[in-house]
């Protein structure tokens, strides 16, 4: 894992997008796996400052989010498909039909998994898959004891994830108990990934994704297993490790 450290949000957020913007200057067509969560929303801006001040076209790009609440529909403001559009993909000159996010009102949620992880690998699988990192080592929604096998799936939200997302919400009541993931194995498919921690909050979760073994307790640590990734994380996120 090549790990870049920088002093802060700020920082890690430019950093972030400076990688992106390449790429998706190099590669115009390039796919996209996006986050959602605090974490990303520094990046998303400097990616809409940089297309309006320099342009960089979004035109061919295809975009896929980790995960959706089940029950919330894109007009819920607490819905996946709602931020991505409001945070980023609105301010874009990306078509929102070649942008896509499981559907969390599908009738038959096992279909809708079926189908979201079929259409990744239609369109030739992710190119760079953004990620952030649950306290508990979660990526998308992946809950430690998830198998590293998994492909897209529905999820049952441990009580930690839904306290940490209730403050999003009104009140805790109305966080889902259930969401849309992609699967350990959809993630590890992507041909790389950049993983973004900010702040004191994800100092424990760093430090066990650097230092502990891989194991399905731990979800991200299965990303040392993958041939290209980067981490992107600010003193505060490093500040139990040694770096
Ligand atoms: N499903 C999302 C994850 O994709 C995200 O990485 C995590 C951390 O969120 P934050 O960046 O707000 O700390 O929260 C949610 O559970």
């Amino acid at each position: 894992m090549n790990i870049i450290s920088v002093k802060d949000y700020k920082e890690m957020s430019q950093t972030a997008a400076g990688i992106i913007i390449n790429k998706v200057k190099s590669d115009p067509s390039i796919t996209l796996g996006l986050a959602t969560g605090g974490t990303p929303k520094g990046l998303y801006e400097a990616l809409i400052q940089d297309h309006q001040t320099n342009g960089t076209s979004y035109e061919q790009v295809h975009t896929f989010n980790l995960d959706e609440y089940v029950g919330l529909s894109a007009d819920n403001p607490n819905s996946y498909r709602y931020y991505m559009v409001d945070t980023l993909l609105g301010h874009l000159d990306v078509a929102l039909n070649q942008t896509f996010i499981p559907n969390g009102t599908a009738e038959d949620a096992e279909a809708e998994c079926e189908r979201y992880e079929a259409l990744i690998e239609q369109l030739g699988g992710i190119d760079l898959q953004i990620l952030g990192i649950g306290r508990n080592g979660h990526i998308g929604f992946n809950e430690p004891g998830t198998p590293f096998s998994s492909k897209t799936h529905v999820v049952t939200l441990a009580s930690s994830t839904r306290q940490a997302n209730a403050r999003y919400f009104s009140s805790i009541d109305e966080v889902p108990t259930h969401a849309i993931t992609m699967g350990i194995s959809s993630i590890m498919n992507s041909t790389e990934i950049l993983l973004l921690a900010s702040g004191e909050d994800k100092a424990d979760a760093i430090y066990h994704l650097l230092e502990g073994t891989v194991t399905e307790e731990f979800p991200a640590s299965i990303l040392k297993n993958h041939q290209a990734v980067t981490i992107i994380a600010d003193e505060k996120a490093l500040s139990r490790t040694n770096l």
